[in-house]
C-alpha cells in the first residue's frame, strides 16, 4: 500500500520545456533587472522569500496544486521532474504546515531539479540550507502535512499572486522570483542588457560623483 493510496490527484504530463541553453543564459541576470526588462510585471508578491541566504536559481516551472496543509500531489509530482525543473507549489498560502522539509527536498535534488518555490509554509529549513538547495517559501513551521490530497500536476497554477504555466522559465534570487514565458525569453534577453548597461551608467555617475 502507497501512503497516497486513495488521493485524489489530476495529472496532466508531458509539457514542453525550453532548450536548458536558453534557460541558463538567465543566470547571470538580477531578478530585479530582468523585472525592468518585463514591464515590471509577472514578479511574486514578497511574502516569499528564500529560507535561507543566498539561495538563487534558474529553471523551468513544474507546477503543482495542493490544498492547504497536504502534500500528497508534491510527493506523486516527483515521479514527473526532469533536470532544471523547479518544483512550483500553489499551497493557498496557508501558514499552518509546511509542504515540503529536508526528505522531499533530498528527492528533488537527485533527481536533477533546479529548487522549489511554496505559496505556503515549507520545514527542515537548517538541514535544506545544509545541502544548498535553494527553497523559496511563505513562511517555516515545525507542523508536518497531511498526505490525503486532493491535488492537480501540471497544469497552470498561481504563486505569490502570478500565473506560472508548466515549462515557464523562472528566477528567483535574494529578492524574489520572476515569471518568464518561453515564448518571450530572446526578447527579455535583449532588453535586460539594456536594463544593465542602464544601471552600469548609474554606478559610474555615482563612482565620478557627477549624480545629481
Ligand atoms: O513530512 C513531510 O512530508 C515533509 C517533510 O518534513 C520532508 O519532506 O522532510
Ligand atoms: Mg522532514
Amino acid at each position: 500500500m502507497s501512503e497516497l493510496d486513495g488521493a485524489q490527484l489530476r495529472i496532466s504530463a508531458g509539457w514542453t520545456r525550453p532548450a536548458p541553453e536558453l534557460v541558463a543564459e538567465f543566470a547571470r541576470f538580477q531578478v530585479a533587472n530582468l523585472g525592468d526588462a518585463m514591464e515590471r510585471l509577472g514578479i511574486c508578491d514578497s511574502g516569499i522569500s528564500p529560507i535561507w541566504a543566498g539561495a538563487k536559481f534558474v529553471g523551468t516551472a513544474l507546477p503543482i496544486l495542493t490544498t492547504a496543509g497536504d502534500n500528497a500531489a508534491i510527493i506523486k509530482a516527483q515521479e514527473f521532474i526532469q533536470p532544471g525543473d523547479v518544483v512550483m507549489v500553489n499551497g493557498a498560502g496557508d501558514l499552518g504546515r509546511a509542504l515540503i522539509g529536508d526528505n522531499l527536498v533530498q528527492r528533488f535534488a537527485a533527481r536533477g531539479a533546479a529548487g522549489a518555490v511554496v505559496d505556503g509554509c515549507v520545514r527542515d529549513r537548517d538541514t535544506i540550507e545544509n545541502l544548498g538547495f535553494p527553497v523559496f517559501a511563505r513562511g517555516v513551521t515545525p507542523a508536518g502535512p497531511f498526505k490525503n490530497g486532493p491535488g492537480v500536476i501540471g497544469e497552470d497554477v498561481a504563486i505569490g499572486g502570478v500565473v506560472f504555466h508548466p515549462g515557464d522559465i523562472v528566477c528567483a534570487d535574494s529578492d524574489g522570483i520572476i515569471v518568464i514565458p518561453p515564448a518571450r525569453a530572446r526578447e527579455v534577453l535583449d532588453a535586460v542588457l539594456a536594463v544593465v548597461a542602464r544601471e552600469e551608467a548609474l554606478d559610474a555617475e555615482v563612482a565620478a560623483a557627477t549624480f545629481s
